[in-house]
């Protein structure tokens, strides 16, 4: 969202503040409307338009591209630009868009009633996060506004620990939903990237922690002072929830939920409470599988930057048939659970669904018929819903007793015995519970369908919306208004009689009402009774007393039916709104039943398999034949691989570009995110641990956030990683150290890996392209070589996709150039400077026994007897080597440390060939740490006296050593 220059725009304009004192009432009610709303740009009825004046005129007219008029009255002309109030939404949209908040300034009183000038109010000021308007919202999605608040110890309320630093509220307006929460500053703004609201309103004390608009994609503003104080905030919070202080732990969530509410109430025109927000839910982040936002962004779970927009993880699961189930799926996403008990019976419920073919589609049909009652019941008790609106909800409502008889019939269409017994209720606790919280809420459905026409107007005023029968007045009026129109019809034939006039005729204009026309040939035969009433060119127009009569009779009962209706129809809405609650309930179950379909559908159009959740603290993860499951769809031939990580180990993956490191390291994270969240996952069998937090660090360039991609940011991304994960934690380290020299990179990448496994015992998938790397196998207990390998025939490069033990002998970067089409002469002339470098490091490593840093010569599944270096390896050829079944097998059958055993590469660290072919015996006798020195010296940046320096220190740790 770009940032308009509100100065001059929002509030008063200068131009009518410069003219202030002359204005007429309609301009000074203007300009008052927007002194009280500095923060906006005031959009103001006159009639049928919503119209801006002065230098908010050139505003809207630049960016809705409207045209820019002049208003002339006693005091002046002033530029003025207006949107036609019946189509207003793509101009309130593209306002929103250009950054501005926007206040209606309604008429609030009815033109014709009023005497002088018609009142008129902000009745809701129209923000990115606060938006109830459908035309402006995606359906089935949540918009949330949060506020961001700072406690301090002095505050602290009900407790004698020091409180956490920061309170986190979010409020979607237009369906009620409220979250807060509270922790320290890095937790809540982790919550934040993952409530990802779409505007942040932050308190005084708060600013210094709020991320900037650049990091997220939320307008951040700050908001009034007062909002945030303590006590304001308690007693906002009284309506919604009882004894604010007791129900809230810290100051700063309490301070936070008040200041959110405030703001909400605020935009929907400062009405008092929002009734329909009855769901303050307090919560603790770490009750869920922790996303932080790179995470979120880099498994692609909503987004995807590099295949088509919906390629998304989302997008795979989302077989979800109405807006309530889409919007809880992607809450389910944005925070899968921790509780292996609520994963298994979540789990139940979709194997379920997934065994019951019949039951499944019969949920479907019925889902696809519900309405987003949870925006429904917001426009409800906001006292915003027309009668479409009830109309809708009375859809919905019909359509819940056919979907609780389709659950218990789950049990009689099963294949198994179980479910062939007989027994009406469905077989696991998960759906039984389900169907049980499907309330039918018969006397609401009945009241709108005695109440409500079937297909009523948009208009709730104009009549029409109340169905016969349901109110002895308004048929009565409706009778007589019939009636009397049933007079009136057949007047024309009783006059013509009466008069002998053959050419008379009965009609009617909305300014004159009924009239009797006479052409002015028959005028001698007009009788005494007729009244002139308007004169025409050719004829005369006429009424008679009983004709006024009828017709005042007609006018006032539609008029008082009118009326009547309106009342009606608002005591209904009434009625309905008392409900609130449980139509929320309601509208919750529904969501979860239509997630539940859509996962158990997802895992039997995609093959997907029921993971086992162990809570076994020492569980790994343990995966066969597992699937990516966004890329196995635009994949013509994936390729599964397995993955077994006991905890706390660190799988170095080395291999060529292209050969699928990271979609192997993603596959792997995202069978974790999608058992958690209750999926099953593409996999031919897999055991899972519940895992707490999920961290990433995809390399600099596969993460250009809108310009963010920095080494900088990649190391506070390690950072955050290296602080924070633990033995209950995944983690993927993709390239670490790219963005950054060779050099410093590697050092960087290794330094971290020895960290990752020595202090964190976090489980660990570490894709690399520096190949020193993967003699962390040798030296660390618990780390081990994966590798990828590709084939090469007459000169063709074949990526086989498949993982295997041990680490890899070549990258293939110049034959991926070639196949992305860089230019022939290009990849000729990169294929001689790989040679000339591959002869230079021959010639510099010959004779050195230090040289064979290379893990490549170690690898037992290499057939390679090139010796590759970090640059250097491109051409080291790798003839097709075997990947056969066996090892495969072999992969999830042994132990690691049996497999290591067995991996000669693995148990010697000094192993390693030399890139000149050396023996390897010649390198067994230095101490690794002096190899280590001597192959990360940069000679290139190494001045005279550092070069001594060095060799001094080497030889004082040799003489140590010995
Ligand atoms: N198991 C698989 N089966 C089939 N195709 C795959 C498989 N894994 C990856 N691919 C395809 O290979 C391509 C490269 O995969 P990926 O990005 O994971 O490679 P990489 O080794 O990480 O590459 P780089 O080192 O260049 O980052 C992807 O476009 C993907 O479609």
């Amino acid at each position: 969202m770009s940032t308009p220059d509100r100065e001059t725009v929002t509030g008063l304009p200068p131009g009518i503040a410069a003219a202030r004192e002359e204005l007429t009432p309609m301009l000074s009610q203007y300009a008052d409307l927007c002194a009280a709303h500095e923060d906006a740009l005031v959009l103001f009825q006159v009639g049928d338009f919503y119209e801006a004046f002065c230098e908010a005129a050139e505003t809207v007219a630049r960016v809705c591209e409207v045209t820019l008029t002049e208003r002339t009255d006693s005091t002046g002309e002033y530029p003025m630009a207006g949107i036609p109030i019946d189509n207003a939404a793509p101009y309130l949209d593209t306002l929103l868009d250009a950054g501005y908040r926007v206040a209606l300034g309604d008429q609030v009183e009815d033109a014709e009633q009023a005497s002088g000038l018609v009142d008129r109010a902000v009745t809701e000021v129209i923000t990115p996060g606060t938006v109830v308007e459908d035309d402006l919202l995606e359906s089935g999605t949540t918009n949330y506004v949060a506020a961001l608040a700072s406690g301090s110890a002095e505050e602290t309320t009900s407790h004698d620990e020091p409180d956490p630093t920061l309170g986190l509220a979010a409020v979607d307006v237009s369906t009620g939903e409220c979250l807060v929460t509270a922790g320290d500053p890095d937790t809540v703004i982790g919550e934040l990237d993952r409530v990802a609201p779409a505007e942040l309103i932050v308190g005084p004390d708060a600013a210094a922690f709020a991320p900037s608009d650049a990091a997220g994609n939320w307008e951040r503003h700050e908001y009034d002072p007062e909002a945030f104080d303590r006590r304001a905030a308690r007693d906002r919070l009284e309506p919604y929830v009882s004894a604010p202080e007791r129900r809230f732990e810290y100051d700063a969530e309490l301070r936070a939920a008040g200041a959110v509410l405030a703001y909400a109430e605020y935009t929907q025109g400062d009405d008092g409470p929002l009734e329909y927000v009855s769901r303050v839910r307090r919560y603790d982040p770490r009750d869920g599988l922790r996303l932080d936002a790179a995470a979120q962004r880099s498994l692609e779970l909503f987004e995807n930057r590099g295949l088509g927009a919906s390629d998304t993880l989302f997008d795979v699961l989302n077989e979800t048939n109405c807006a309530l189930g889409r919007r809880r799926l992607e809450r389910w996403l944005r925070r899968p659970l921790v509780d292996a008990d609520a994963i298994r019976s979540r789990h139940d419920a979709v194997g379920e669904l997934a065994d019951r073919t019949l039951a499944r589609e019969g949920i479907a049909d019925a889902l696809s018929t519900a309405y987003d009652l949870e925006r429904l019941i917001g426009r409800v008790s906001r006292g915003r819903a027309d009668a479409r609106d009830l109309r809708s909800l009375h859809a919905t409502l019909d359509m819940v007793p056919e979907l609780k008889a389709t659950l218990s019939e789950a049990a009689t269409d099963a294949t198994d015995t179980a479910g062939a017994s007989g027994n009406s209720l469905p077989r696991t606790d998960h759906l039984t519970n389900l169907r049980d919280r499907l309330d039918e809420l018969g006397e609401i459905r009945e009241l709108i369908d005695d109440a409500i026409a079937a297909d009523p107007p948009q208009e709730i005023t104009d009549g029409g919306v109340i169905r016969d029968g349901f109110d002895r007045d308004l048929d009565e009026l409706r009778a007589t208004e019939r009636e009397g129109r049933e007079w009136v019809a057949e007047l024309e034939a009783s006059e013509r009689d009466r008069t002998g006039i053959d050419s008379l005729s009965v009609g009617h204009t909305q300014v004159h009402g009924y009239y009797i026309e006479v052409t002015d040939a028959n005028l001698d035969r007009v009788p005494d009774d007729y009244h002139r009433r308007q004169t025409l060119k050719n004829s005369e127009r006429y009424y008679t007393p009983e004709l006024k009569e009828r017709e005042e009779e007609i006018l006032g009962a539609a008029e008082r039916a009118d009326a009547l209706e309106y009342e009606l129809f608002v005591e209904v809405r009434d009625r309905v709104a008392e409900e609130t609650e449980r139509i929320q309930a309601l509208a919750d179950a529904l969501a979860d039943l239509d997630v539940l379909a859509s996962l158990a559908a997802v895992a039997v159009a995609n093959d997907y398999v029921r993971p086992e959740v162990t809570e076994d603290p020492d569980a790994g993860i343990r995966i066969e034949g597992g699937r990516h499951p966004v890329v196995e769809r635009t994949e013509d031939a994936f390729v599964p691989n397995d993955a077994d990580l006991p905890r706390g180990s660190v799988a170095v993956i080395t291999g060529p570009n292209m050969s699928g490191k990271s979609t192997y390291m993603r596959q792997v994270a995202l069978a974790v995110v999608l058992a958690q969240t209750g999926s099953f996952v593409p996999a031919q069998a897999a055991r899972l641990p519940v895992l707490s937090r999920l961290f990433t660090r995809v390399g600099a360039s596969d993460d250009i956030a809108g310009g963010q991609s920095t080494f900088m940011r990649e190391m506070s991304e390690l950072t955050e990683i290296l602080h924070d994960a633990g033995s209950d934690s995944l983690v993927l380290l993709d390239e670490v150290g790219r963005g950054t020299a060779t050099t410093d990179g590697r050092a960087i990448a290794r330094a971290a890996a020895e960290f990752v496994h020595d202090e964190l015992g976090a489980t660990t998938l570490f894709a690399t392209h520096y190949h020193e790397l993967t003699d962390l196998a040798a030296e660390r207990e618990r780390a081990f070589n994966l590798h990828f390998s590709a084939t090469r025939e007459d000169g063709d490069v074949t990526f086989l996709h498949r993982v295997v033990r041990g680490a890899s002998s070549s990258s293939y970067g110049v034959e991926v150039a070639e196949l992305a089409g860089v230019p022939a002469p290009v990849v000729d002339r990169s294929r001689e400077l790989v040679a000339v470098d591959e002869g230079e490091s021959d010639s510099a490593a010959g004779g050195s026994a230090v040289g064979g840093d290379d893990a490549d010569s170690t690898d037992a599944d290499s057939h390679d007897d090139d010796a590759p270096g970090d640059v250097d390896d491109a051409l080291g050829v790798d003839d097709a080597p075997d990947v056969d079944d066996a090892s495969l097998r072999e992969f999830l059958t042994e132990e690691t440390e049996g497999d290591e055993r067995a991996d000669p590469s693995l148990t010697d660290a000094s192993g390693g060939g030399s890139s000149a072919g050396d023996s390897p015996e010649s390198t067994a006798d230095i101490p690794p740490d002096v190899a280590t020195i001597l192959r990360d010296l940069d000679l290139a940046r190494t001045t005279p006296m550092e070069a001594l320096n060095t060799l001094s220190d080497l030889q004082d740790r040799l003489a140590h050593d010995d």
